[in-house]
């Protein structure tokens, strides 16, 4: 993160984010409930940072991520980005704010047009955004180039004569053609090979120090999100359970299904590769149009109260800097004298993983 943007105001403010898929049944199409896919997240991105979001598949990281920029129509909550309450703009205004925030997608293949030229593809968003003539066009469109590392030679070459590395740097040059501020990664590399996957992290990581670029990064590979996040935002069933430092949460996750997820992530400190025990749920993750009524990790988690069936735990800072969804961190449960609570306080204290 750029240490300047230490002290500054979040470029991106959630707020009580929910996004709801209807569900209609019948003949008669009605609408008989929704698909909870995000159902009350807040967070907030800091200029120059990046915030990892992980978690098993169907949790609801792309729909954050396209409602963030708005290309759901949200059901409830605030989302400002850069100052702009994107949630509730009209077409027009949108339209105008849409410069400041773009995406970055997963398959490149599919979200370049096959009959478009690579100068055309970048080109596009400076069509619709810009009154310039050819020449400025094209000089900006060589330069995009430039900075993802694209040849010139290429310009009027179709997406099918390139690499899938290839194809992602065009979509990382078409996000960055109207000089962004806030660029959502939905699983940027996970369509590349092992091989190429780590130049175009380290290609977005350039970028971001050149360009002073904001990230959400979102990935289910727990092992990139180490290398490239500043903080981590764990979710689980449309909702976030921990969102930490990335050294602190890898260190010692707080939140039990955290602790779970990140048991899997190989330890590259071999000297401390012993100590991790994997560990395994039991069950299934609940169906989001049909969540549970207390925490939504309650049916599988190893550590669960009482209280935890009944009340959802709001997400508090529980240590500086460490936001967690746990009824194990809450004064409620701290009151109610449970052993679980009272060790769970008990070993955070002492530093340890719960
Ligand atoms: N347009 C839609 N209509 C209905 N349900 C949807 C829609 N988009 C997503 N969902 C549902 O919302 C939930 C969250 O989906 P989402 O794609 O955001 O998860 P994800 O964490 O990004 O998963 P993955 O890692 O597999 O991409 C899933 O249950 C999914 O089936």
């Amino acid at each position: 993160m750029l240490d300047a943007a230490k002290s500054q105001a979040p470029l991106v403010q959630v707020r009580g984010l929910k996004m709801y898929f209807p569900i209609y049944t019948g003949l008669m199409r009605r609408h008989t409930g929704d698909v909870k896919a995000v159902d009350g997240v807040s967070f907030d991105i800091m200029p120059g940072e990046t915030l990892g979001l992980v978690g098993e598949s169907g949790c609801g990281k792309s729909t954050v991520g396209r409602a963030l920029l708005r290309l759901y129509e949200i059901t409830d909550g605030s989302v400002v980005i850069n100052g702009t309450d994107v949630a509730s703009l009209g077409p027009e205004d949108l339209r105008k704010a849409r410069p400041q925030m773009q995406m970055v997608f997963q398959d490149p293949q599919a979200s370049l047009n096959p009959r478009m030229t690579l100068a055309d593809i970048i080109g596009e968003p400076l069509n619709e955004h810009t009154d310039w003539n050819a020449d400025r066009k094209l000089a900006r469109i060589y330069e995009l180039m430039d900075a993802v590392g694209l040849n010139r030679r290429f310009a009027n070459r179709f997406p099918h004569e390139f690499s899938g590395g290839q194809r992602q740097r065009i979509g990382i040059a078409r996000a960055l053609a109207l000089n962004p501020r806030f660029i959502v990664c939905d699983e940027p590399i996970a369509a590349l090979d092992v091989s190429i996957q780590a130049q175009v992290v380290n290609l977005l990581e350039d970028l971001q120090e050149k360009l002073g670029l904001t990230y959400l990064f979102i990935s289910h590979d727990l092992s990139m999100v180490r290398h490239i996040a500043d903080r981590v935002a764990v979710m689980y069933l449309g909702r976030i359970a921990e969102l930490s430092p990335r050294d602190a949460l890898y260190a010692r996750p707080l939140h039990p299904y955290a602790e779970a997820l990140l048991s899997a992530v190989p330890e590259p400190d071999p000297s401390r590769a012993q100590t991790r025990n994997r560990i395994v749920l039991q069950g299934d993750v609940p169906s989001p149009a049909n969540p549970p009524k207390g925490c939504n990790f309650c049916t599988r988690c190893p550590k669960v109260m009482d209280l935890c069936r009944s009340v959802k735990p709001d997400l508090v800072e529980v240590e500086p800097g460490r936001m967690v969804a746990c009824h194990l961190y809450s004064s409620d449960s701290m009151t109610a004298g449970s052993t679980g609570a009272t060790e769970a306080k008990e070993r955070s204290q002492q530093g340890e993983s719960l």
